[in-house]
């Protein structure tokens, strides 16, 4: 059983609180594909790794933690008729909730593209994969944090458009001054790049207008995942 496990298990049976306590975060994860989204939410969701998992369709929001004090405040979520699983928010995040929403953004057949990252609207309110295309912004509780996740064993030249488009959505107006969080997940795999490629290559250093951090990780073997947690949490309130 690794460290994280037991501390998970630890904090599930014991106090979520010490790390959540009077905290909400809303946190968009995106990201490119089969870059580890799911398997992150899972991890910390459930303390468990797994190599199955799903291709995300549409849009997934899920609850991962929990912890509140108000009965009147939920999000929920439910599977769709083809098995996508949508966002239903039901009202305001609760005192202590903590919700992890995580965004799938590459439509089935372009597996290599990063172009649609720029799709994720932070200002609408997905009901279904076709509302990531609309136009109408509802009201959806502010994004605390935004997540990317690449895997860094990424071919070089995909960082190019990865950096474009990064900067694209940093520059909506929905997402102004949110921390960004950038993963490069699979550090267990040969050949991945370091992770001060990736702040070059992405040039997070030239991020100047909101708190960014980068780190290299492991879904797998779940190093850094600690460090991840502490992230996050601290940009909770
Ligand atoms: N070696 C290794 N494989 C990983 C790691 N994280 C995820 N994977 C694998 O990568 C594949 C894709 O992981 P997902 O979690 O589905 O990635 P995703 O970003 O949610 O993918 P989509 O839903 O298709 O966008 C799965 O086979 C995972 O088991 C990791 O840290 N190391």
């Amino acid at each position: 059983m690794s460290i994280f496990t037991s501390f998970f298990q630890w904090i599930s049976g014991q106090a979520i609180v010490f790390i959540f306590f009077s905290k909400s975060a809303e946190i968009a994860i995106v990201g490119l594909q089969a870059s580890g989204k799911t398997s992150f939410v899972n991890v910390i969701g459930s303390g468990q790794w797994s190599e199955d998992v799903v291709p995300t369709v549409g849009f997934i929001f899920r609850k991962v933690l929990e912890f509140t004090h108000d009965p009147h405040s939920c999000f929920s979520s439910h599977i769709g008729s083809q098995g996508q699983r949508y966002t239903q928010d039901m009202g305001r995040c609760g005192p202590t909730q903590v919700s992890f929403n995580v965004g799938a953004l590459l439509p089935r057949g372009r597996r290599d593209s990063v172009s649609p990252l720029a799709r994720y609207r932070p200002d609408a309110h997905q009901t279904s994969p076709s509302d990531l295309l609309s136009t109408r912004p509802t009201q959806v509780p502010p994004t605390t944090t935004l997540t990317l996740f690449l895997h860094l064993t990424l071919k070089a030249e995909k960082f190019n458009t990865a950096r474009f488009e990064l900067h694209q959505l940093l520059s909506q107006s929905a997402l102004g001054g949110v921390p960004l969080l950038v993963l490069g997940n699979k550090n267990d795999l040969d050949g991945h790049v370091p992770v001060k490629d990736l702040i070059r290559d992405l040039q997070l250093d030239k991020i100047m207008d909101r708190p960014v951090s980068c780190y290299s990780c492991s879904m797998k073997s779940q190093h850094n995942l600690d460090i991840v947690l502490q992230w996050l949490s601290g940009r909770s309130h």
